[in-house]
């Protein structure tokens, strides 16, 4: 497998509670049928996940992410016990999703961003009505659950607009408040900030750094949105063709993708690109000059041999834009497959 982590895929090791979510090589093939002709068929299998293992501890917040079709929401289906795995081991809470759902769904919130669980037709608060029985929520938990999430996702005034008429980043929030209102210890989020306005998406990701740091829930997120990621996560996972392609810090991502940062030099005058080894300059103009350097480098020998040889006046560093390691990371693993499938 190829893994370009950092810290060879397992969370904290100090932790009390390591292994709060667990996955040892965990696998999903779907069997997929295609008609290829009259009364033919063809039968072909797709490796939706493939021997993925990761360890998520108790009160991280971690990002999921990767290009459509990589696994993702295959792999947050095995964790809620909607899909079984068709091989390895996985453990939420110490709960076999697939074999204890109902229990476990005691233990966890889901939220789909492009797909509601609340009823549309009825008033936002009815569904919460709803769920309160539907979870045996004790009341005196369900009246503070839900007087908390109406002060901090401001739904005070939506409570009583049937669903169908709340705006996407009302919905949300409405949606988000629905999956904590059982006190779940580990929330899944897929995509809760999509078509969200940006002050929505600020007060989502604002909502979910404090219910991480206050009550310490455990939140998986997966994201297009690599801001979500750069807000609310400080580990990021990297999954491609169902396989875990990076498991590590953020910044981290900028070494595994290959990427380089730029210095940006300001000199006196303008003068000829500067030679130096270790860099190689990307543009000039004028006195400014740009140099790519390797990401997993110090900038300081650098500077220093350019301030040693150049008159300069003034430098920052520039770190790759995170979209753009990503994307190469993605074409990276994309050409490998094509290489192994030739
Ligand atoms: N029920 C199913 N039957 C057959 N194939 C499936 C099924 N569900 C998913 N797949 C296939 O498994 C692969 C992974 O899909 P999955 O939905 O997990 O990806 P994803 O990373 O969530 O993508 P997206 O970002 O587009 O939601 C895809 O090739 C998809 O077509």
């Amino acid at each position: 497998m190829v893994v370009m982590g950092v810290d060879g895929g397992f969370a904290d090791a100090d932790s009390a509670d390591p292994g709060f979510i667990e996955l040892d090589r965990v696998e999903k093939v779907f069997d997929v049928r295609k008609r290829t002709g009259f009364l033919k068929r063809e039968r072909r299998q797709v490796r939706a996940v493939d021997a993925i293992s990761f360890s998520v501890a108790r009160g991280e917040m971690v990002g999921y992410i990767g290009p459509n079709g990589a696994g993702k929401s295959t792999t947050i289906k095995m964790l809620t016990g909607i899909l079984t795995p068709s091989g390895g081991r996985l453990r939420v809470a110490g709960i076999d999703p697939s074999r204890e759902r109902t229990r476990l769904a005691q233990r966890i919130g889901v939220v789909f961003g492009q797909r509601t669980t609340l009823w549309w037709d009825l008033p936002l608060i009815d569904s919460y009505r709803l769920m309160h029985r539907m979870y045996r929520i004790p009341d005196a938990r369900y009246r503070e659950n839900l007087d908390r999430c109406v002060e901090l996702l401001e739904l005070a005034d939506l409570l009583d607009v049937p669903v169908r008429q709340l705006s996407l980043g009302q919905r949300m929030r409405g949606d988000i408040a629905a999956a904590l209102l059982h006190d779940p210890e580990v929330l899944y989020l897929d995509e809760p900030t999509i078509g969200l306005d940006v002050i929505s998406k600020a007060r989502v990701r604002g909502f979910l750094r404090d219910l991480n740091a206050e009550r310490g829930t455990t939140v998986l997120l997966t994201t297009h949105d690599l801001q979500d990621i750069e807000q609310l996560c400080s580990r990021v996972m990297v999954i491609d063709h169902g396989r875990l392609m990076y498991d590590g810090p953020l910044a981290g991502l900028h070494e595994a993708g290959g990427g380089e940062r730029t210095l940006v030099v300001d000199l006196e005058r303008e003068l000829p690109p500067i030679e130096v080894p270790g860099a190689r300059v990307v543009r000039v103009e004028g006195p400014r000059q740009w140099l790519a350097f390797p990401a997993a480098e110090s900038a300081a020998p650098l500077v220093a041999r350019i301030a040693d040889g150049y008159p300069l006046v003034d430098l920052s560093v520039r770190e790759p834009d995170i979209e753009a390691v990503i994307a190469k990371m993605y074409a990276g693993s994309a050409a490998g497959a094509e290489r192994a499938a030739s």
